[in-house]
């Protein structure tokens, strides 16, 4: 499973790695999108976010027990203790890391479709970024992003898999 803050390449790091491994990707945010046949922004104005951490939360607690998955999920989904819990103990879970330095410089690319992050100041999101970096404290390996191309970062990440599995066997 991957977690991190918005934008720092959850959805596209679980996509590369699942082919890599030929393993199902699940992202959270497609699921539930599909659900409501919405984008999350729409999503969000339509029944708040309080009932999307919630359905976050099923399904996240839902599809977790499945074997062979590559899962990741949103940036906010790290903020309520069960998701937390049931992640560290059911998955594999890596951390993506990525400075505010680097972030920062991507924020148009994801303003449009984080709801999170709208109508909210540089400095606004700034604070957010570091806040949330406590929620991320939990997780079995954390990856830094910044500096490297996903390639590269999703063939690490798949040579760790490989090797705990080794280690596993
Ligand atoms: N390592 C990277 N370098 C540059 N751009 C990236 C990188 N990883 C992701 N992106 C881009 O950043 C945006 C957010 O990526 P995404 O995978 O959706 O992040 P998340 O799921 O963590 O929100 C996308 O436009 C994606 O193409
Ligand atoms: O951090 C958050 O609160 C959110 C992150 C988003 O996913 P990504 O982290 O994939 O952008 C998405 O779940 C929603 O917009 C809320
Ligand atoms: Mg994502």
């Amino acid at each position: 499973m991957f977690t991190g803050f918005m934008g720092v390449g959850k959805t596209t790091i679980g996509n590369l790695v699942a082919k890599k491994l030929y393993r199902d990707f699940i992202d959270i945010d497609a699921v539930i999108a599909a659900e409501y046949e919405k984008p999350i922004t729409e999503i969000f104005q339509e029944i708040g976010e309080k009932a999307f951490r919630q359905r976050e939360k099923e399904i996240i607690t839902e599809l977790c027990h499945k074997k062979l998955k590559v899962i990741s999920v949103g940036g906010g989904a790290f903020l309520q203790q069960e998701v937390r819990d049931i992640a560290m103990s059911s998955c594999m879970v890596f951390y993506l890391d990525l400075s505010w330095g680097s972030w920062k410089d991507r924020i148009n690319l994801i303003i449009d479709s984080r709801p999170v992050l709208q109508g909210k100041s540089m400095e606004d999101i700034e604070k957010l970024f570091y806040e949330r970096q406590k929620i991320y404290s939990q997780h079995h390996s954390k990856v830094t992003m910044d500096k490297q191309e996903v390639e590269e970062i999703a063939d690490h990440i798949v040579d760790s898999i490989k090797l705990a599995w080794e280690l596993y066997d």
